[in-house]
């Protein structure tokens, strides 16, 4: 929790959110930053907050006191997205406030009212809008709907050149040494990665064609830095995040890492045996790869390995005629998340009757996920010897095609 100045009048406080799932879902292991900005001309606007969890709300006025800002003078309420992440402070904040305008897109508007009551004047903005808060501060917005919700909106200061993108752009992980990337190399940059990718593939990816647009509407604009709702803020590396941002999003088409992800997961190890022969050959391939089982990985973190990955392995035996349930509802989720166009192969165990083939050929269906499937394979209890070389000869031909297609 604390404050930092991102040039004259205008400060980002920010609050660290460790050890619950983010949207109730979603692991995070290195927790969250919830980003709020405060800009101050002659008015006094606050852009985004923190959710409205016992605790955190106070702990923004905290910042608030340590800025010596008196909150009662805020003006302005700058919404860009009214997901109760950055709103739900709102609330404790209507009891100490009454008098503050706010300002959000027309599906903003209709979500504040459902959220927080009609008593407040709601600016409805759009591309065209401008907010004069004088001294020289001046606010311009974007719309960008679903990026995430329908509301979504960005917010770029004329005279700092900062874009507040709110959900656009953002990451999991906190930061104690500073919220800014230039105090990283890229190295550290690097290391946080897996986050970006983890805060992208878990809650923004199925929105990815609006991602694009929203990148594009971008260009118009002369970005000094961005500073998102979530994570760091960046400056040295305003393009780099754009760009990761729109490989992310290009990753659904299928121009994703060559890498793989070896999903899995087996009653009494019969699948298993023929996994273990798999992940040696994967480890002298030389290709990048994850291994997860369910249900005991997350599918948080299942998400994040397979929205990089180009090549897919699935491996699951046959329960009650259909797919092994864990496997059923990862795969689901995945298809939700519209993590498409990967090259995708997969084997298993069964009794007698089979039934796991079918039940996966109906959502990938069902989900539209457009995975190009190298033949599959079953075999009936225990893998034999020859049963396993063709596992491995078709996982051969699956690194291959990885290959070809990076
Ligand atoms: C609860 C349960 C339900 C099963 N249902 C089926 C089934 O419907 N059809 C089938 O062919 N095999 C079925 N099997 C058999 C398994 O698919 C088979 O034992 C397989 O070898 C298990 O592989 P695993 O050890 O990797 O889990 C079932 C097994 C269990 C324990």
């Amino acid at each position: 929790m604390k404050t930092v100045n991102l040039g004259q009048g205008i400060e980002q406080l920010t609050v660290d959110i460790k050890d619950i799932l983010f949207e109730g879902l979603w692991e995070m292991p290195k927790g969250v930053t919830l980003n709020s900005y405060i800009v101050k001309g002659d008015e006094i606007a606050i852009i985004d907050g923190v959710c409205g969890w016992e605790g955190v709300p106070e702990d923004l006025f905290k910042l608030f006191d340590q800025l010596d800002i008196d909150i009662k003078k805020v003006k302005y309420l700058v919404l860009n997205h009214l997901e109760p992440d950055h709103s739900g402070w709102i609330t404790e904040f209507k009891k100490m406030h009454t008098d503050f305008e706010v300002i959000c897109t027309d599906k903003g508007a209709e979500l504040y009212k459902a959220f927080f009551g009609e008593d407040e004047v709601i600016h409805v903005v759009n591309d065209t809008s401008e907010i004069n808060l004088g001294a020289g501060k001046v606010l311009k917005f974007l719309t960008t709907p679903h990026v995430h919700w329908p509301d979504a909106m960005l917010t770029y200061e004329v005279s700092s050149g900062i874009l507040f993108s709110c959900d656009a752009f953002g990451m999991f992980g906190t930061f104690e040494q500073s919220t800014i990337d230039d105090a990283y190399t890229d190295l550290e940059i690097k290391a946080y990665q897996r986050e970006i990718n983890r805060y992208y593939s878990n809650i923004i990816g199925a929105f990815s064609p609006f991602v694009l647009k929203a990148i594009e509407k971008c260009k118009g604009l002369d970005i000094k830095m961005i500073a998102p709702g979530h994570g760091l803020i960046w400056h040295q590396r305003k393009d780099w995040i754009l760009e990761t941002y729109t490989h992310l999003a290009n990753n659904q088409k299928g121009d994703a890492e060559e890498e793989i992800t070896l999903l899995w997961g087996s009653m009494y190890g019969m699948t298993e045996e023929v996994v273990m022969a798999v992940e040696e050959k994967l480890k002298k391939s030389e290709i990048k790869y994850y291994v997860h089982r369910v249900p005991e990985t997350s599918w948080g973190e299942i998400l994040t390995s397979v929205w990089t990955s180009k090549g897919i392995i699935l491996a699951m035996p046959t329960y009650e005629y259909k797919m092994f349930p864990p496997m059923a509802a990862a795969l689901e989720e995945i298809g939700k998340k519209k993590a498409h166009g990967k090259i995708a192969f997969r084997f298993g165990s069964y009794g007698w009757s089979g039934g796991a083939q079918k039940e996966l050929d109906e959502i990938h269906e069902k989900l539209r996920m457009g995975w190009n499937f190298v033949a599959p394979y079953e075999f009936k209890g225990r893998a034999k010897q020859e049963d396993i070389e063709h596992v491995l000869r078709q996982v051969d031909v699956l690194i291959e095609k990885v290959k070809e297609n990076s």
